[in-house]
């Protein structure tokens, strides 16, 4: 049997959504930073750490999705795809994921202003987020759109924390929670469309490799950014820490 012809069959529907699932063992679930928060071994430092670190990713989002949406001439998609936006920024009546995230941040004790400003951003979460929105300007809206497809994995991290988070953090005010609990409706009706276009799309076994590596790279953006937080706050090496104790990273260039 020639296995190397065979390699090269496409995958069923079935088999490459399996495929894709399959990625989420890779997810950032397993990232050491995650798996300390919701141990319960995390400081108050480290918990704050993360989500001023998190907020840059939330105010990316929307912008990533108007990337997507301007790159796609397709209007059903778009009118589907613009929930996304709505979802994040907030409408009339809708206060929006990303305030619904600063209150987060007061939660765990960080001002709206020092959140705001994006002071606390380190350079390697601040890269790792610029590629994602810079994938999603320069690739074609369907690759761009399978990419958000880590999201797959997310509700089970959101109710994760619902789950530990108020028994292991006391000092955490109720109210931050909202979000993660938006999260567990929003993205399981993401990952429908998502995951209808993206099985639609890739449809040769050289497209169904190319996005396994585009969900690859998705991954790897999670990670890194938690690796970027792990030196930080863990390890208590922030970037120049050699030098000085200042956060002197820049700030205040993009997306703000
Ligand atoms: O807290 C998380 O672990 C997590 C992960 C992800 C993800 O997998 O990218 C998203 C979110 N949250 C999230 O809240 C969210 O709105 C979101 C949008 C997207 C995306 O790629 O379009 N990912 C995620």
């Amino acid at each position: 049997m020639n296995t190397q012809a065979n390699d090269k069959l496409p995958m069923s529907r079935e088999a490459f959504e399996k495929a894709l699932r399959a990625k989420g063992d890779l997810y950032h679930t397993q990232h050491p930073y995650h798996i300390a928060m919701y141990n319960g071994q995390s400081t108050p430092e480290q918990i704050r750490g993360w989500v001023a670190n998190r907020f840059y990713y939330q105010i990316s989002i929307p912008v990533k999705d108007a990337a997507i949406m301007a790159n796609c001439p397709d209007r059903d998609v778009r009118r589907h795809w613009v929930q996304r936006v709505l979802d994040h920024d907030g409408y009339d009546g809708a206060e929006g994921g990303i305030e619904a995230w600063l209150r987060l941040g007061e939660a765990v004790g960080l001002t709206r202003e020092e959140i705001l400003s994006g002071e606390h951003v380190l350079p390697g979460v601040r890269f790792a987020v610029d590629a994602y929105i810079n994938f999603a300007r320069r690739a074609t809206w369907q690759e761009a759109a399978s990419s958000s497809l880590t999201e797959l994995f997310a509700p089970t991290i959101h109710q994760n924390r619902l789950d530990t988070w108020p028994q292991h953090y006391p000092w955490i005010k109720e109210e931050g929670y909202q979000y993660f609990r938006n999260r567990l409706t929003e993205a399981r009706r993401d990952v429908v469309h998502g995951l209808e276009i993206t099985l639609d799309h890739y449809t040769t076994r050289e497209q169904q490799d190319r996005m396994l590596e585009i969900l690859q790279f998705k991954l790897d953006v999670l990670w890194t950014m938690l690796d970027a937080m792990t030196m930080a706050y863990e390890l208590e090496r922030p970037p120049y820490h050699t030098v000085t104790g200042e956060k002197v990273f820049h700030k205040g260039l993009f997306n703000e």
